[in-house]
């Protein structure tokens, strides 16, 4: 049995610079992982199964699944697993969850099953499930651009963060395909976006169509410097200290659903597998 993390990540900043013909966006984005996530089991079996299945999701749906199947394809292996899955990050909250879990599927098998595929082969099968795969494989926080899936390492610091759900669950395609998404934001180099204040060009849009987001974001930012994650609809303030962000969360308005983690530039699927 093998038990690996399935981290969530956060978009410390998201330029869109443009869509290009199919429909896809060019980004420049700021990917760091944090020490909160799912967990995955792995063990040898006949048949691919997974448990518990994820409400709403079939199970031929679940990423988990998808990627399992995938790599069965590409290295014409029959080996089965069943596969158990702890699942902490709320679906559709700009945290990767489901992007998180396939990589680490990804990993996790190619180490169950000896494949013996390298990172790069691993993360390319991953843009096939979605574009955020492609950075779980590769572990290390990264700026990326193209569609997100070309990575330049980079060293952010690692402070503590709150991360608020508020709730709602924001479709990424709805998103990208909103006229009133800006999307030109001029392309600059990693250096120049560090040293420019860090924004997310989703925030406005999803603010507007969900009032639940932009309540929470102005309810965080009387504590700490905060944004919306990906296309959200979660959201994250900066704090120097652990108890600093617990004691914003222990202030949070009654019902609030959210967690205290840390920055982390090499993410801890990376530093269980090296542990392995
Ligand atoms: C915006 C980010 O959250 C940043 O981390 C991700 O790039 C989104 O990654 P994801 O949820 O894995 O997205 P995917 O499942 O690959 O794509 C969902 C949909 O988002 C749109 N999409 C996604 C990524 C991208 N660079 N341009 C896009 O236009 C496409 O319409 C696509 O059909
Ligand atoms: N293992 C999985 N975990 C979560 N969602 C999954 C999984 N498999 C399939 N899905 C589907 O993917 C959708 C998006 O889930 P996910 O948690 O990755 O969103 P997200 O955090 O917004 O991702 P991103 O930041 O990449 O936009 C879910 O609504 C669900 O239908």
């Amino acid at each position: 049995m093998i038990c690996l993390p399935a981290p969530a990540k956060l978009n410390l900043f998201l330029y869109i610079t443009g869509r290009r013909d199919d429909g896809y966006h060019n980004l420049q984005t700021l990917f760091q992982f944090v020490d909160f996530g799912d967990e995955l089991g792995f063990e040898t079996a006949d048949e691919l199964t997974l448990s518990p299945e994820l409400p709403g999701v079939a199970p031929e749906s679940n990423l988990i699944i998808k990627a399992a199947r995938l790599l069965q394809a590409h290295t014409g292996s029959h080996k089965g697993a069943h596969i158990t899955l702890t699942k902490r990050l709320p679906m559709g909250g700009g945290l990767g969850g489901g992007s998180s879990d396939a990589a680490t599927t990804l990993v996790g098998l190619n180490r169950l099953w000896q494949l013996g595929l390298g990172n790069d082969e691993l993360a390319s099968l991953g843009l096939q499930l979605g574009a955020d795969v492609p950075v779980f494989v590769h572990g290390r926080a990264a700026f990326a651009e193209g569609v997100g899936d070309i990575f330049t390492d980079a060293v952010p610091p690692e402070p503590w963060y709150l991360v608020l759900n508020p709730g709602v669950e924001v479709s990424t395609p709805a998103v990208f395909t909103d006229p009133e998404l800006p999307r030109n934001s001029p392309v600059m180099s990693l250096e120049q976006r560090l040293n420019s204040p860090w924004q997310n060009d989703c925030e406005a849009l999803v603010k507007k169509r969900h009032p639940e987001v932009a309540k929470l974001l102005s309810w965080l930012l009387e504590y700490a410097p905060s944004r919306m994650t990906g296309t959200g609809a979660c959201v994250f303030g900066t704090f120097d200290s652990r108890k600093a962000a617990e004691n914003a969360l222990e202030n949070a308005p009654a019902g609030t659903v959210g967690f205290v983690a840390k920055g982390c530039n090499q993410s801890p699927l990376l530093t269980a597998i090296k542990a392995l």
